[in-house]
Formats: C-alpha cells, structure tokens, sequence
C-alpha cells in the first residue's frame, strides 16, 4: 500500500492522524470523459482499456456495467494480482490475474507514471486507459460506470438504459446516500484507528441497511421495477459483506443473509446475465485479509462463509412503483 509523489513510489498506509482515527478517501484526479464536447476521446471499439482488481467494489461496477452493456469486445481488461502490499497493486498472471495486457508494466504505478510522470497521489483500480494516446481517461468509476452506460450505444446497439432521466433525481439521491454509509461506510469502520471513528461508521452502515431493508420489501430494485446504476453501485459493496465487511471491517452487527429483504436483492442482482461470472470470491477474501497487514498481520484468509447466491431469489412477483429515497 502506498502512493506516488511527484512520480515516485512510497510505500505509506493510510494516514488517519489529522482526523480522529477516521479514514478519508482521496478523489480521484483524473476525470476526462469518452464521447465529451470536445471530441478527445471518442468511442471507438478497442481503443480503451480497463485496469481492474476482481476484489475491489469500485472496480467490480465498471466490469458489471461492461457486461450488461455488451461491452466485451470493445474494451478489454487487465486484472491485477488480488494481494497488494508494499508496491500496491501488481502485475502476475496467475489465478485470474492477467497481467497488464495493454502494455506489460509489472506494476500499476507505472500505469499512472506513464500517464503523467509527475503525479502525485494514490494509485488506484479501476482505470480508464486510452491506447490511442496513452493516457487515463478517467479513475473514478461512478463516471466510468455513467461513461460506459451510454457513450457505447451505437457501436454495439444495445440501449439499456441505467440511469433514465425519468429516475435521475430517484438515482442521485440514493448514491448519495449509499456512498458514504455503505460503500466508503464498511472501510470507514474497517480503516478507522479509533474506537469513536469505527462506531460512528458502524451505526451509518447498519441504520443505512435497515433503511434499505425497509424499502425492499415494497420495491424490487432501489427505484422500483427498473434495475439502475444505484443498484450496482449497492450491489458490489452488499456482494463482498458477509464474506469480508462483517469479519474483516467489523461490520457485524448483523450478516446481510440475516435481512429479509437485502439478502434476496443481492441473489437477484447476482443471477442478472453474466454478473455472476464477475463475482470472484477468492480474490476478494484473498485481497482484502491477506493485503492489509495493520488489520489481519497473520494473513490467514477464512474459509467460510459458504452462501449460494444462485438459489432463488423470490424477489421477481413484488408489485412495483416508482420509488424515491
Ligand atoms: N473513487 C475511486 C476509489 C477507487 C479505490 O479506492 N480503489 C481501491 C481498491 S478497492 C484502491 O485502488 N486503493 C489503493 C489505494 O488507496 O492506495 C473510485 O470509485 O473509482
């Protein structure tokens, strides 16, 4: 774990001290945009590509919403090895890692230094990478998810549309919700060096969950009977909860199975074509306990638990309206 200052690798954990023992994400700096005004990156099949970690919740959004949107043989995809420790992510091909197939670095570090050999900051999945002119598009991924939704649709004719204008306000005022009280929330708790810090990021977790619990029950996705961009953004976090957030980030009041609702939404989620072949549960278990050594120094990674979330969801009778937050 680590960052680059003025294009030079330091290996640095997290620094929680000017903050309470709190855990405060860094924004993202690189935030170009394909199909945009000014005509820089237009959508082009093969031109760009994807640097992901199967573990990482923000990287799993862009993988789900390139395979609902058809998007395979357009943009390909590099996987960095699940374990990142004193050089952050890496570079192996081994057991779903591919190595970095666009330009064979070793390491993502040099992905960043060969997009501005100067940056300076955290050097993060997922990546947008333009071939054409070796740069990064983009490194946040709610704008890679936004970009690959819609920017693609006449090269590959497939329309889905998950963030309808019908339900933008719907949309935007649950991602601004579920961002800070689950999907930055679980490493709030998880990464917070406090005791304060840790149980304010629990009770946002938990109230945030029985809130959307609650709204389950009546709706079958977050915005009622349409599957939207908030969904995904939801689901990656819910995905990897009773396997890591609960034990490892000591969100563990309650497993997610132990939610009526929730546990059916994320099975229905699952079961969408082609999400299941993103879920890959031994490099999230095997990246989040074997990668941060302040938390789980002996690396042992679970075995448990074993949950099948292909058995029926149920969730496909609910009676739907349109639902705000
Ligand atoms: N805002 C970014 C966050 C991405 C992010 O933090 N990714 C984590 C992996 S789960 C990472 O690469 N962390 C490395 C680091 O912080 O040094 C996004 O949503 O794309």
């Amino acid at each position: 774990m680590g960052l680059l200052v003025d294009g030079v690798w330091q290996d640095k954990w997290y620094d929680t001290s000017a903050s309470g023992g709190r855990f405060v994400r860094e924004d993202a700096q690189f935030r170009q945009r394909i199909g945009g005004e000014d005509d820089r990156y237009p959508a082009e099949s093969g031109r760009y590509h994807l640097y992901v970690s199967l573990a990482c919740p923000w990287a799993h959004r862009t993988l789900i919403v390139r395979t609902l949107k058809d998007l395979q043989s357009h943009i390909d995809v590099s996987v960095v090895s699940p374990i990142m420790l004193e050089n952050g992510w890496t570079f192996v091909t081994e057991e779903g890692s591919t190595g970095d197939i666009a330009q064979g670095h070793a390491l993502m570090h040099q992905v960043y230094s060969a997009a501005q050999r100067d940056y300076s900051g955290r050097v993060t999945v997922p990546v947008l990478w333009d071939k054409q002119t070796s740069s990064i598009v983009n490194n946040e991924s709610s704008e890679i998810i936004r970009m690959l939704g819609a920017a693609f649709d006449d090269l590959t004719g497939n329309h889905l549309d998950l963030y309808p204008s019908a339900l933008r306000q719907a949309i935007d005022d649950w991602n601004s919700r579920i961002y800070p009280a689950i999907n930055n929330g679980v490493y709030r708790a998880g990464f917070a060096t406090s005791q304060n810090a840790y149980a304010e990021a629990y009770a946002e977790v938990f109230a945030e969950l029985d809130h959307i619990d609650a709204h389950l029950a009546h709706h079958r996705y977050l915005c009622g009977d349409t599957l939207t961009e908030a969904d995904i953004r939801l689901f990656t976090t819910l995905i990897r909860f009773d396997a890591v957030y609960h034990g490892h980030f000591k969100c563990n009041r309650q497993r997610l199975e132990d939610y009526p609702n929730i546990s059916g939404y994320v099975r229905d989620i699952y079961q969408l074509p082609g999400v299941a072949d993103t879920v890959d549960f031994s490099h999230i278990k095997t990246h989040y306990y074997a990668s941060h050594g302040t938390i789980n120094p002996t690396a042992v990674v679970p075995l448990g638990p074993d949950i099948d979330y292909a058995r029926p969801h149920g969730r496909a009778a609910l009676a739907e309206e349109p639902a705000a937050a």
